[in-house]
């Protein structure tokens, strides 16, 4: 269940001022199933250049997307073998013997020709290089102009027992959620894009993909999704087992695009939660039977350079997707979870995957070490409608205070103020470098 209200999600326009409160005090429409996809990629504000790139953007990318298809790395990388295997190992010996001057002549001419093609395939590699940086340009140009904090909105279907009553429809748009909150008053909510109840997973995550590609280009991104409990966001996140979300898909895409690159990465997973105002690493065993005594404390700490770094958390090198899913698994089992009354499997805490990505032999990467973070926060949740008591209803005070302590962030960040109080809670402090400047 959600609750939505004038007052508790506002939206400006996009390309200057989004403003996104996620202060959870609004009025209660049980019938509505709410989550908010947040994406967040740090990359520089728009210039005064960008009127131009904005009106060439669609040409260029059709233009790039259809010279790019035959220049695959794989494809000139087998050309290569083939030419390399013609290469004649030793020179050519003059023969003096008449019959054999018309071998020599042969040799000379498929000799000429594969020097030929030589000179093509390095030409063609060049061209390669070339388009791949324009195509990588162009989309973080357009992500840039799309603004560096997106919203999408995501409404779930109802289970069984729920329905649609007549008080709480609402209708919506691409981008907008009109809801009636009285006989003949609507409220207009405007996203970057409004999945509806009948969309799938490869939907949400094709909105999504652009800044995982992003990551491969060594900007800090930021995915997390916001909402009520027992809205959907661990589905959307997580997925099924034959429905993946978006972080399984989005690890597969990194991986598929590293070893596409001609570069090469070193990739480290990390996976911990934020319970109670406490940070707690999901990798390390026994965190839970050992009631997490004898367990490093994380600290977060700032180098000099504005990064942040979890001194203690444990960051496991991975090569494949395979092993980032046994150790998500791991993760996943001593995350904190409870039954709710709006959810039987609730999320008590948020849930924060990093993907550290380094790369020294790609000079065109915005930074060589650079992180990816996808979030599955705690739910926002009304304490009072929710009859929480005791041990739940610290749990829900400690999400409520995070959540709007982003939600400030968020705020600062997109109106430019000249203070962004990260230091309200350990989630915005975690997420300081991936959020803002
Ligand atoms: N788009 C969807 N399609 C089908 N089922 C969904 C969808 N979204 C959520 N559900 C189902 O709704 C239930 C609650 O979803 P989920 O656990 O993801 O909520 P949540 O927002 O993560 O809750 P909490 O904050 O309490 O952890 C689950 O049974 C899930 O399978």
């Amino acid at each position: 269940m959600f609750e939505i209200s004038p007052h508790q999600v506002s939206f400006a326009s996009l390309t200057s001022t989004k403003y996104l409160n996620l202060v959870p005090n609004g009025r209660h429409h049980r019938d509505h199933q709410y989550w908010f996809l947040v994406t967040a990629c740090l990359a520089p504000y728009m210039d005064g250049q960008s009127g131009k790139t904005m009106r060439t953007l669609p040409d260029t990318l059709s233009s790039l997307k259809e010279f790019n298809k035959y220049l695959t790395p794989s494809w000139i990388e087998s050309v290569s073998h083939i030419i390399k295997e013609l290469t004649p190992t030793k020179p050519q010996k003059v023969m003096e013997d008449k019959g054999q001057n018309i071998f020599e002549r042969d040799d000379v001419e498929s000799d000429t020709k594969v020097a030929r093609i030589q000179d093509e395939m390095v030409s063609l590699s060049a061209q390669l290089k070339e388009i791949t940086l324009q195509k990588r340009e162009s989309l973080n140009n357009y992500l840039d102009l799309k603004g560096s904090i997106r919203v999408f909105c995501r409404i779930r279907p109802l289970s069984h027992e729920q329905s649609y009553s007549s008080r709480t429809m609402f209708t919506l748009d691409e981008s907008n959620v009109f809801l009636r909150v009285a006989e003949t008053k609507r409220k207009q909510y405007k996203f970057d894009k409004v999945f509806d109840p009948s969309s799938t997973q490869g939907d949400v995550f094709s909105e999504v993909e652009p800044l995982i590609k992003s990551a491969i280009d060594g900007y800090n991104v930021c995915i997390f999704a916001y909402g009520q409990t027992g809205s959907g966001k661990t589905y959307t996140m997580e997925g099924k087992p034959t429905d993946l979300g978006v972080i399984p898909r989005g690890i597969q895409v990194l991986f598929d695009r590293a070893s596409e690159s001609n570069s090469r990465f070193l990739f480290t997973f990390s996976m911990l939660e934020i319970y109670m105002g406490n940070l707690r690493d999901l990798l390390v065993p026994g965190n839970k039977t050992n009631g997490f005594k004898n367990v490093p404390s994380l600290a977060i700490k700032t180098d000099p350079d504005g990064g942040i770094e979890i001194e203690n958390l444990v960051a496991v090198t991975v090569n494949n997707f395979q092993e980032v899913k046994r150790l998500y698994g791991v993760g996943t089992r001593l995350r904190s979870t409870a039954s709710t009354m709006a959810n039987s499997t609730s999320s008590r805490s948020h849930c924060l995957i990093r993907i550290s990505m380094t790369s020294f032999d790609a000079p065109e990467r915005k930074k060589a070490r650079n992180k990816l973070w996808m979030i599955d926060l705690g739910g926002s949740e009304r304490l009072v409608k929710t009859k929480a008591t005791g041990k739940r209803l610290k749990e829900g005070k400690a999400i409520n205070l995070s959540l709007s302590a982003l939600g400030d962030v968020i705020d600062a960040l997109q109106t430019k103020k000249p203070h962004v109080p990260y230091r309200n809670s350990k989630l915005t402090q975690v997420l300081r470098d991936s959020l803002g400047k």
